[in-house]
C-alpha cells in the first residue's frame, strides 16, 4: 500500500466520531421538514456547492417534496488542504435565477468566506432571494461575517477538522457514513 494511503486509513482509525451516520441522518430529516415548510411555494433553483456538499445535497433534495431545479457550482478554499486560503471560483452556476429564489447547499459553514461569496454573488447575479443549507456549523470565533447564519443547519460541532458526509481528509474520506474530527486537528 502506497505510505500516503496508509496514512489515509490510519487517519479514520484513529479519528474521533461526532455524529453517527444515524444522528446524520436524523439531522437531515429535519432539515428537509425545515425547507419544506419554507420553501415549497417558492419555485426555488437549488445548487449544490461542490465537491463538498454532494452528499448532503443528495440525500436532502430526495426529502423536498416540491418541484425543484438542481444543478450545482463549484467553488473551494481548502483545495483538499487542512486550511483554506482564496476562492477560487471552479464552476459559475449555468442555470439561471434572476428573479428567482435560490437555495444553496453546503457540507460546512466554517469561517464562513465561501458561502459568503456564494451569496454575494447570487445577489449580484439578480437573484430574488438566495436561501442557505448547511449540514453542519463549526463553532468559533473566526467567522468571517458573525452576522452570516445559514437559513437551514442539521448539526453543529466543535473547531476541529473534520471529514465523511462529503467533507474530506486530503481529498479522501467524503464517504465515510458518519462525521469525524481528525485526531490532533
Ligand atoms: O466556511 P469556509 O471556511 O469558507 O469553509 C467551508 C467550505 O470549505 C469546504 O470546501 P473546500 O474549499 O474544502 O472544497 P470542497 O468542497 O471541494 O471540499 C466546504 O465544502 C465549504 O464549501
Ligand atoms: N473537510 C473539511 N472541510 C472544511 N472546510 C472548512 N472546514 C472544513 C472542515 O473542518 N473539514
Amino acid at each position: 500500500m502506497p505510505a500516503e494511503l496508509a496514512h489515509i486509513r490510519q487517519i479514520m482509525d484513529e479519528a474521533d466520531c461526532l455524529y453517527t451516520e444515524a444522528e446524520v441522518e436524523a439531522a437531515i430529516d429535519r432539515v428537509a421538514e425545515k425547507i419544506n415548510g419554507e420553501l415549497a411555494e417558492r419555485n426555488p433553483v437549488v445548487f449544490c456547492v461542490m465537491n463538498g456538499g454532494l452528499i448532503f445535497a443528495g440525500k436532502l433534495v430526495t426529502k423536498l417534496g416540491f418541484p425543484l431545479e438542481l444543478s450545482y457550482l463549484h467553488a473551494t478554499r481548502y483545495r483538499n488542504e487542512t486550511s483554506g486560503g482564496e476562492l477560487f471560483w471552479k464552476a459559475k452556476p449555468e442555470i439561471s435565477f434572476i428573479d428567482r429564489d435560490v437555495l444553496i447547499i453546503d457540507d460546512i459553514l466554517d469561517e464562513g468566506h465561501t458561502l459568503g461569496a456564494i451569496i454575494d454573488f447570487c445577489r449580484h447575479a439578480g437573484a430574488a432571494a438566495v436561501h442557505t443549507a448547511v449540514l453542519i456549523d463549526k463553532e468559533h470565533q473566526r467567522k468571517a461575517r458573525p452576522d452570516l447564519k445559514a437559513d437551514f443547519v442539521g448539526l453543529s460541532c466543535i473547531d476541529r477538522y473534520i471529514f465523511g458526509y462529503g467533507m474530506d481528509y486530503k481529498g479522501y474520506w467524503r464517504n465515510a457514513a458518519g462525521i469525524y474530527a481528525v485526531k490532533g486537528l
